[in-house]
């Protein structure tokens, strides 16, 4: 039956207000279309588009549905049962009136293709949620993304683009050949855009991956896919950084180079396509890159990361994963910061600092003597104790089989001191006790002003323990060094989202916006006053959510 966009997807239509039945539910305004189209209990999230028989053999075992009903399996690592929905939240507490705009999440939400489930958290299909807020009242959204690897994996059933840990299974020796040229051209890669989303400068949503292809332009209020995002360059390459850095006039990104181990620094002016080449770094160490997932940047300088987890061409072409997937770790081979000049592109500082492995950097400054004069660069990041267990614990048969025992490697704020003397060394440091944030610490965001300033506040999720996932939401204090905690039994929380209060003039004036995942199958966005980190308000979905990453905000009218 097609649904509102068109999709042919198994299932039955019901109005929000059916799935809202009996509950204090307050639309923002009249809803024209609000559907639910919902898959069936223990069917396929998406259905196989050909009878089991007559689809080619699979090559690996087809691991048990994961996704199911099973007890003790939390919601948030189950597949979203629907392809959309959009209706009024039910609220409990009082939103502030001046939260006036788009709340936007993204995330890996689909992990099963008919009966086969996904390995790995950053398998899944990209789902899109949104949460809109006016005139104290919320309405919701979500609805899968349509990148070309998702929809061939609807057409055909099965995993037909590279994917972190999967791979499309050859059915015979000539398609093999096949996957490895389209490898060697990056046509197999995935543009599975299921990790970040922001809004640029002029206006437009990005859905974002690791791949350059895999950058796709929505639309925040309907959440459609409204195509690609052409880069009109000639800059190539085939990954990119998942996070750039993006302000009302620039977007400022990494393309590490796996052939001649280094990596290009590239801006792009808002309105346009077209990346622009700054600067290069080369690498210290070998043989590749190390992972650059984001990076942070100053007023004057990018800041490039160079760490022992390092790409890995061989691991990009394998048909079966390897531990760290793709990537490799090479502690031989050093662990590295750089500093580029925003204006001239040139390397002012190449420092070696202790080992790391971190995702998500937080922030980065600059230091200044009594004249003024730049003297270090400060660079905080979440960092994992440089231990790469944290990749094999996100695997979801690990955050299925929760058994109470405390699981989730221990993380912190690691601040990195860049000198820019000359010095070779740079110091990394915790920036404050990682017993403040129980020793879980990812997914972070700051007051959207402070990108490359001097800044006091950081939102994160932590760790309430025993846990096999982050499992609080924290408030990092940079200047106190402590944290404010908020925790709920059996909740998994998102990236708490800082959103600011128009004309605020404190750092922390604002709120924090994440979305949860409650063990009862509940969904709920919840929003914190980021002032005392005290829960104000939240707007629940009338239905499970599974867990996603990365968000932006989109304030009304921004564009108008
Ligand atoms: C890495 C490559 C690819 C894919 C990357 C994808 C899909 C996502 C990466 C997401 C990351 C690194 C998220 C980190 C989350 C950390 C958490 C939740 C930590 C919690 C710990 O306490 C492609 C697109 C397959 C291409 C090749 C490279
Ligand atoms: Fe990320």
């Amino acid at each position: 039956r097609p649904t509102p966009s068109g999709a042919a997807v198994p299932g039955r239509l019901a109005t929000s207000q059916g799935a809202n039945k009996g509950k204090r539910a307050v639309a923002a305004q009249p809803l024209a279309a609000s559907v639910v189209t919902e898959t069936p209990t223990l069917t396929p999230a998406i259905a196989p588009a050909a009878p089991p028989a007559a689809r080619p053999p699979v090559v690996d075992a087809p691991r048990r549905r994961g996704g199911g009903r099973g007890a003790g399996e939390h919601a948030a690592w189950k597949s979203v049962r629907q392809e959309r929905w959009e209706g009024a939240l039910e609220l409990e507490g009082e939103l502030p009136l001046w939260l006036d705009g788009t709340y936007l999440r993204n995330g890996p939400g689909l992990w099963n293709l008919g009966d086969y489930g996904f390995r790995h958290l950053f398998d899944g299909y990209a789902t899109l949620v949104r949460v809109s807020f006016r005139n104290g009242r919320a309405v919701g959204a979500h609805r899968q993304i349509e990148s070309e690897a998702y929809k061939a994996a609807r057409e055909h059933g099965k995993v037909c683009y590279r994917e972190f840990s999967e791979v499309p299974k050859s059915d015979s020796f000539l398609s093999y050949v096949g996957q490895l040229a389209s490898l060697f051209s990056g046509s197999s890669l995935t543009d599975n855009s299921n990790t970040g989303v922001v809004r640029l400068g002029d206006g437009r949503v990005l859905c974002l991956t690791e791949t350059i292809k895999g950058s796709i332009v929505v639309d925040p209020d309907t959440l459609d896919t409204l195509g690609k995002f052409e880069y009109t360059d000639n800059l190539g390459g085939l990954i990119h950084s998942a996070h750039p850095i993006v302000t009302d006039t620039e977007f400022w990104t990494l393309i590490p180079d796996l052939i001649r181990p280094g990596y290009s620094v590239v801006r792009m002016d808002a309105g346009t396509n077209e990346r622009r080449f700054v600067g290069r770094v080369d690498c210290r160490g070998g043989p590749a890159p190390g992972w650059v997932h984001s990076f942070p940047i100053t007023e004057h300088y990018v800041v490039v990361p160079e760490m022992p987890l390092r790409y890995c061409a061989r691991n990009l072409l394998r048909a079966e994963p390897t531990p760290l997937y793709k990537f490799e770790w090479h502690l031989e081979s050093g662990s590295y910061m750089h500093v580029m000049c925003k204006a001239s592109g040139k390397v002012v500082a190449s420092v070696e600092v202790p080992p790391y492995v971190t995702f998500h950097f937080i922030n980065a400054y600059e230091e200044v003597d009594e004249d003024g004069r730049v003297t270090a660069i400060v660079a905080d990041c979440c960092e994992h104790n440089a231990n790469t267990d944290i990749l094999d614990k996100l695997r979801l048969q690990n955050l299925r089989s929760f058994t109470g025992q405390d699981v989730l490697p221990d993380a912190r704020v690691g601040r990195f001191r860049i000198p820019l003397d000359g010095t070779p060394f740079g110091e990394l440091e915790p920036a404050l006790d990682p017993e403040e944030h129980g020793r879980g610490m990812d997914m972070c965001s700051i007051n959207p002003a402070h990108v490359g300033k001097e800044y006091r506040y950081a939102y994160a999720c932590g760790a309430h323990r025993p846990c096999n996932f982050p499992n609080t939401l924290t408030k990092i204090d940079l200047v106190e060094k402590t944290a404010k905690n908020w925790y709920e039994e059996g909740a998994v929380p998102s990236e708490p989202y800082f959103v600011p209060r128009p004309g605020a003039v404190e750092e922390d004036d604002g709120v924090a916006i994440s979305m949860v995942s409650a063990r009862d199958g509940s969904a709920y966005a919840l929003v914190l006053d980021a002032k005392t980190f005290q829960e104000v308000a939240r707007a629940k979905f009338p239905y499970a959510m599974p867990y996603g990453l990365h968000c932006c905000w989109v304030p009304r009218n921004s564009n108008a």
